[in-house]
């Protein structure tokens, strides 16, 4: 579905944002895509989406190269960038019946319900709307688009607490399984319960790329008291000091998406405690 080889990419000669960079996934996941600001989350989804060309190296989507832009694949892809993309002087609704053209298996019912379920009144101008709601607008067209590929830039940001919610409820239930969900987020927290996959970029690299069930399969996940003897990565907290194992005889955990990450992205080498082949490092 997605395969990106040796991937040098930079905005300017001075500094190299991806270097060599390899990676590919699997059709019907939700993959969330981790990183600290400025890792480059934005500019490897607008890699993606063909709204950046790479330096050099290969990019595949869909069997196409993003920046041609073919007829097909533009139909197959939707991108909801961070930033407000739809146009302020349209209704929704009216927007929604303009692009749909655009994507065979949009469902303009799906669209209504979800517009419904989010509050955004479908019939006011765009720029009308709230931050948040003409968040909630592109989130609503992206989930009803039907595309194979949806590419969400920080779609939490912006949302209240009872919307995250909302949105995490309907990105799983609204997919078919022919569908795959790329989401770029620092707000790791608001994807918790939502991901088959994680996908940590640091530093111009991927630091690691796992299921969700490898990892709470290989690691266990605690908090104590006191520093725990064994662990991967310790972090002292409010409620104790969190820490990770390699889990051999120990309760399967929820995986803490935020330990990990502050795991990963200090230099601890996950990966390698992963048990299944599909986990990799850089
Ligand atoms: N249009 C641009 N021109 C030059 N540099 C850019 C441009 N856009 C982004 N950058 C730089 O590329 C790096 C990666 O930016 P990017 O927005 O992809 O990161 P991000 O991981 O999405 O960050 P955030 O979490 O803050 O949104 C940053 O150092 C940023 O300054």
């Amino acid at each position: 579905m997605i395969q990106v080889q040796n991937l040098d990419f930079s905005y300017s000669k001075k500094s190299q944002l991806f270097s060599q960079l390899n990676w590919e996934s699997r059709t019907g996941n939700i993959i969330g895509m981790l990183g600290k600001n400025g890792a480059g989350k934005s500019s490897f989804l607008r890699i993606l989406a063909g709204l950046l060309f790479p330096n050099s190296g290969q990019v595949s989507v869909l069997g196409f190269s993003p920046e041609q832009r073919n007829q097909t694949f533009l139909s197959e892809v939707f991108f909801v960038p961070d930033e407000n993309f739809l146009p302020g002087y349209l209704p929704a609704e009216r927007y929604q019946q303009i692009l749909q053209p655009f994507y065979p298996r949009f469902d303009s019912e799906i669209f209504t319900r979800l517009l419904d379920r989010f509050e955004v009144d479908s019939q006011e101008k765009i720029k009308n709307l709230s931050f948040g709601q003409q968040k909630k607008v592109g989130l609503a067209m992206a989930l009803s688009s039907g595309c194979a590929l949806i590419l969400l830039d920080e779609p939490t940001n912006g949302l209240d607490i009872s919307s995250k919610s909302a949105f995490r409820k309907e990105l799983i239930s609204v997919l078919s399984e022919d569908q795959t969900v790329v989401i770029a987020t620092h707000l790791i927290r608001d994807l918790e319960n939502t991901l088959d996959r994680v996908m940590i970029l640091d530093q111009g690299q991927i630091k690691l790329d796992a299921d969700l069930s490898d990892l709470a399969d290989s690691l266990h996940f605690g908090v104590s008291q006191s520093e725990v003897s064994g662990a991967i990565y310790s972090q002292s907290s409010a409620l104790g000091v969190q820490f990770i194992q390699e889990r051999t005889t120990q309760a399967q955990t929820v995986v803490n998406l935020e330990l990990l990450f502050e795991g990963v992205t200090s230099g601890v080498p996950i990966a390698s405690f992963l048990s299944k082949t599909n986990s990799l490092t850089a």
